[in-house]
């Protein structure tokens, strides 16, 4: 704490500043509203004010401009709205907290210090020339971060500044009110971060801009690298060092990138509904939020049934006892392989010489153009011009040959039924539609003078008329054209869509002998279980359907085969939990958003999924990507959420002594309850929720291992009359306070004051490959941990903590 004359001092300026903003604000309300009226009153006086006139070439481009103008005008009303409601907004979110931090430098070479206060946005003086608040993302706040009071220095764009740091003061105001100031001359303010800590769970995510750790604020500044990782231990802050990085590039480079250029990859929907307050909290629009599921389902289209991540993990989780569960899992992990995507690509090259998979082109039960047809007229294009782009000479021949099919078919026998079938609504409505049609494409007919003349004729005559049959054999012309052309409309577009490649029959031709899959992909080793995996895998894509496993490497060939999507507008990908995408996803993610740079945050001790993938051991295929030259690598080895008996109990779970160092925040030791059968150790879970509740705890988790015993979890203890208990499921779209039984995998990302886990038994939780799924779920807890069984206590516990 400070003294009493610096108390003071602080308490008059913090009141000068609160003075100031207030009456900011007051001056801009006005401004913010009037502004808003008069661009509405602009928009509604749009088209008053340009004279629309078309009647001469004149006429045209003066109403042309006038437009122009006046959108001009109007745009740049809006920007302006935009720009001083933005400004109004953020002195209100500064107003009950103007600042957290202040740093006294003096740059070398100057003999005055400066005072330079921190908060959430800057607010200048009304001379606009000095700052009483500076936005903790300017580059001077980043010596608050990265340094104690002595020497410091801070990075600008212009080069570094060097100098020394003589205060160092961090501030907790609540409603413009000064509550505590400490001098701190460590890294920032361990009491601070201890007050923060200390609290309880939100329903949401916070910003943590007050307490950033040196560590982290490297990861949030750092704007060179072009692929940036970073392993952190759980609860080491990699979502939110994620989050406020993304907070500082839409400050950094506010010009020119926007927050829909930045994709953020969760783990779950839910976790999307977690996150999303934090950005709003600092001022900032959210990025775009997706799933890897989401962006397969896109790519693949509705054509497919996909297994999604959780469904998988639900079978590797439960399905051990069954015959095919060896197999499936050596194909979960060989299909996420990079040697699976080398075999990808070896088979794309073979399929250049032969081998492609075409559907013909159907038409009223008959092939109009066979596959066998398509396949030679494909293979007869030169084999040096690449795949994808004698895909495109391919459906250019398609589109033709459909055109002499149309014309063609004009004469079959069914156009001639159809036509005796329409009536004489439906030949007026034909007619009408044939004037519509030639109104709007005139090329598409080429006799419609005759036409127009035959309408106008038509129009105001009773049918039947003489002078309209005068046409009716180019009537009839017409009539069959259209018929016909409404019928092929479908052929040209999934020629268009290229529908004629047969995906599923490529995908599944790898599926055969070892000795073919060898052969067409360049010499690539079959897995173990090679033939059960191509009996499970052919069986799922007979049915319309996909495994998890193949969704990726599937779009891989497609796109391969047919050319790759991308996305030039995206800036910035973010993906949390990346140790759960494999290095298929990832290198889908870099030729979608090739002008993207990309930060993956991850833990490999949470790896929960067969195939994911280290993101920091020296042969990382993470590295590789871009290279190591373009790739930071930072780890986080300091565990915030958690007390330092969690931290040191869910740290020996792991095989290895991870480097994971515990805050110092104190609380109770894990909670190991071992009871006796027939409902007892329920009955104790149930009663310890009471217990929690009633000590005001609000975020409480009871996480099982799978979806069904979760079900079962939420049925007995409602049974045992806990009231307010919500079942987490993979379609829960928000994240709320109070009782969740909610599966480990689902539970990712996202923390609880009070973490129950329902059964830690050897019988549950037996098998090392599910060792970091039980990590994954203990480190849930912030406050408390409290693990139960009623047998013999899993093998991961034992020797760690007493039996209770
Ligand atoms: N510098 C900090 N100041 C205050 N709180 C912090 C800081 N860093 C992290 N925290 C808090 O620690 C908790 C864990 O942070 P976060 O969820 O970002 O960690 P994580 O590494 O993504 O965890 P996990 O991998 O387990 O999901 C959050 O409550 C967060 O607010």
């Amino acid at each position: 704490m400070i003294d009493a004359k610096d108390w003071d001092q602080e308490r008059k300026r913090l009141k000068r500043v609160t003075d100031q903003l207030r009456s900011r604000i007051g001056e801009l309300e006005p401004e913010v509203s009037g502004l808003h009226d008069q661009v509405s009153e602009l928009r509604k006086r749009f088209w008053e004010e340009v004279t629309v006139n078309t009647s001469t070439q004149e006429d045209f481009e003066e109403t042309f401009y006038s437009i122009k103008q006046q959108d001009a005008l109007l745009s740049e009303r809006e920007r302006s709205h935009r720009q001083r409601k933005q400004h109004w907004k953020n002195l209100n979110r500064l107003l009950p907290s103007p600042y957290f931090g202040r740093i006294d430098f003096q740059e070398a070479g100057q003999s005055a210090d400066e005072q330079v206060y921190i908060g959430v946005s800057s607010f200048a003086d009304t001379d606009g020339l000095s700052f009483l608040i500076y936005d903790w993302r300017t580059p001077i706040a980043s010596l608050y971060y990265d340094h104690s009071p002595g020497a410091a220095a801070y990075e600008t764009p212009g080069g570094t500044v060097e100098g020394r740091m003589k205060l160092k003061r961090q501030y907790q105001i609540r409603s413009g009110q000064l509550q505590h100031v400490f001098d701190t001359s460590l890294t920032i303010g361990d009491e601070l971060l201890q007050q923060v800590l200390g609290k309880g769970a939100d329903a949401q995510m916070k910003s943590i801009v007050a307490t950033i750790q040196k560590e982290q604020n490297a990861i949030i500044r750092n704007d060179s690298s072009r692929m940036l990782i970073v392993q952190g231990a759980a609860g080491s802050g990699k979502t939110s060092a994620a989050l406020q990085r993304v907070a500082y590039l839409l400050y950094t480079h506010r010009e020119r990138l926007r927050a829909d250029q930045i994709v953020l990859f969760s783990p779950n929907p839910m976790f999307n509904s977690y996150v999303s307050t934090v950005l709003p909290e600092l001022g900032e629009e959210n990025m775009q939020q997706t799933t890897f599921q989401e962006y397969l389902e896109y790519g693949l289209g509705a054509a497919w049934r996909l297994e999604d991540p959780f469904d998988q993990i639900e079978y590797t989780l439960t399905a051990e006892s069954e015959p095919e569960y060896e197999a499936r899992l050596s194909g979960i992990r060989y299909k996420a392989s990079e040697a699976y995507r080398d075999a990808i690509q070896g088979y794309a090259q073979w399929l250049g010489g032969e081998g492609m998979q075409f559907s013909g082109i159907r038409f009223r039960g008959r092939d109009l153009i066979g596959a066998g047809e398509i396949y030679s007229q494909f293979y007869s294009y030169d084999a040096s011009i690449r795949l994808p782009n004698r895909i495109v000479l391919l459906q250019e021949w398609l589109l033709r040959s459909l055109d002499l099919l149309e014309r063609k078919e004009q004469e079959a026998a069914w156009v001639q039924d159809e036509l005796d079938y329409l009536d004489t609504d439906q030949y007026a409505a034909a007619y009408s539609e044939l004037l519509g049609k030639y109104q709007r494409e005139q090329p598409v007919f080429d006799f419609t003078a005759e036409y127009i003349e035959a309408y106008g004729d038509f129009q105001g005559e009773e049918r039947g008329e003489e002078n309209v049959f005068d046409y009716a054999e180019q009537e009839e012309e017409l009539l069959r054209r259209m018929i016909v052309k409404k019928q092929f409309k479908p052929l040209r577009r999934k020629v268009k869509r290229l529908k004629f490649v047969d995906v599923k029959g490529l995908y599944a031709q790898l599926f055969g002998e070892e000795a073919a899959y060898r052969k067409m992909t360049g010499g690539a080793e079959a897995p173990e279980h090679w033939p059960e995996i191509c009996r499970q895998t052919r069986n799922k894509l007979d049915g319309g359907e996909l495994f998890h496993e193949d969704a990726t490497p599937l779009l891989y060939l497609k796109e391969l085969v047919e050319g790759v999507r991308t996305n030039t507008e995206v800036r910035h990908v973010f993906v949390d939990e990346g140790q759960d995408y494999s290095q298929f996803q990832y290198e889908f993610l870099k030729r979608l958003f090739p002008r993207a740079r990309m930060t993956v945050l991850g833990d490999f001790g949470q790896a929960i999924f067969a195939h994911s993938t280290n993101l920091h051991a020296a042969d990382s295929p993470l590295i590789r990507l871009y290279g190591e030259a373009e790739t930071s690598l930072y780890h986080l080895d300091r565990s915030y959420r958690s007390t330092r008996e969690i931290v040191e109990f869910t740290k020996a779970l792991l095989p290895g002594g991870e480097r994971i160092l515990p805050f110092e925040r104190s609380g109770g030791m894990p909670l190991l309850t071992k009871t006796g059968g027939g409902g007892q150790r329920v009955a104790r879970i149930a009663a310890d929720l009471a217990k929690l509740e009633a000590e005001g705890l609000a975020a409480i988790a009871v996480i099982t291992k799978t979806a069904a015993e979760s079900r079962e979890a939420y049925e007995e203890l409602m049974a045992q009359g806990c009231g307010e208990l919500r079942l987490v499921t993979k379609a829960t779209l928000t994240f709320e306070k109070g009782i969740v039984v909610i599966p480990a995998y689902l539970a990712k990302g996202i923390e609880f004051d009070a973490v129950l886990i329902y059964d830690a038994s050897a019988e549950v939780y037996g098998r090392e490959s599910e060792r970091k799924l039980f990590y994954t779920a203990c480190t849930r807890a912030m406050h408390r941990l409290l693990i139960y069984t009623t047998g013999e206590w899993t093998p991961y516990i034992q020797g760690i903590g007493p039996d209770k």
